[in-house]
């Protein structure tokens, strides 16, 4: 087997004038379970339609095991889950099993399948009938038939519910466990932190954070510091100690630090300041400070 399951190179598209994904560069080696973390637009979606061959690239090129993503799909290799809306099929989830099945190769036994999306006892149930977390579950199946080695799914758990959320990240632990690679987009640092090996943090279409989740989990458990500019100069801001970005907000600055202690106290010893506030990052924080230290100046 190959050691790359995804390779991404210099992937670029733009909607106008908007950069959805911009020069992203992005290998997932086989059998690792990447999460893709990032705000609403970071360019997820985009990043992983691409990937999968369903929507062109401006520039840059994808490829699965080192394939093109469309021939990867169709030998059975690559399973995927993507945002849609309800089934309007009155075949039940066990048919829509079987039809996904029969596309494949080697597919999953049925049984198995049923069990490992949490739909064993819901097999006879119209897809017209199915709750939203259930419809979501049997898109996971879906998924899943192919017995595929790289899955990917973009924001598998909107719309389960606790139990449907644990169970659903049990059976991607089990199909992980097995040597295959999952690749899956959040907006919940808790799910990329409990599930992943890796952590990579998009926003507006690049790469801003990639490692271990602990790594990302210590940038968005930081602080920021934030005060008025007031005239003051903006040089040397980023190499206060513990801090990570900097931010501008109109005439505040905002830095984003591991050790607020330290960068309060450099900070005092450069002058004065202005309305200092110090606050707990939280993750969207922590995803804007990211987002403008590629800008900072
Ligand atoms: N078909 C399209 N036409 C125009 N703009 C688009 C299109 N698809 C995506 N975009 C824009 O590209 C950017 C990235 O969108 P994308 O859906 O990839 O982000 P995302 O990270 O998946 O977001 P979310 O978490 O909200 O699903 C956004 O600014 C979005 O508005």
């Amino acid at each position: 087997m190959e050691n790359t399951a995804v390779r991404l190179i210099g992937l670029t598209r733009r909607f106008g004038t908007v950069r959805a994904v911009d020069n992203l560069d992005l290998t997932i080696a086989a059998g690792s379970t990447v999460a893709l973390l990032g705000p609403n637009g970071a360019g997820k979606t985009t990043t992983i339609s691409i990937m999968l061959g369903l929507s062109p690239a401006d520039a840059g090129a994808a490829t699965l095991f080192d394939r093109a993503p469309a021939e990867a799909v169709r030998a059975g290799r690559v399973g995927a889950m993507l945002q849609g809306t309800g089934f309007v099929s009155s075949a039940t989830v066990r048919e829509l099993v079987e039809l996904a099945r029969a596309l494949y190769p080697r597919p999953l036994a049925t049984d198995r399948i049923l069990a490992l999306a949490g739909l064993t006892d819901r097999a006879g149930r119209r897809l017209d009938r199915l709750s939203a977390g259930e419809a979501q579950r049997a898109r996971f199946a879906f998924a899943l038939a192919g017995g595929p080695e790289l899955l990917v799914l973009d924001e598998p758990t909107t719309a389960m519910d606790v139990a449907a959320r644990q169970a659903f990240w049990g059976a991607i632990r089990e199909y992980a466990g097995a040597g295959n690679t999952v690749l899956f987009s959040t907006h919940h640092l808790d799910e990329a932190d409990g599930y992943a090996d890796r952590v990579v943090v998009l926003a507006a279409g690049r790469v801003v954070a990639d490692g271990p989740p602990a790594q990302v989990r210590m940038l968005a458990g930081g602080r920021t510091v934030a005060f008025d500019l007031a005239g003051r100069p903006t040089d040397g801001l980023r190499s206060l100690p513990g801090v990570q970005s900097v931010e501008f907000r109109g005439d505040r600055v905002v830095l984003l630090t591991d050790d607020a202690d330290a960068t309060v106290t450099a900070l005092a010893a450069t002058g004065g300041f202005r309305n200092l506030e110090v606050n707990a990052a939280n993750l969207e924080a922590a995803f804007l400070a990211l987002t403008a230290s590629g800008t900072e100046h």
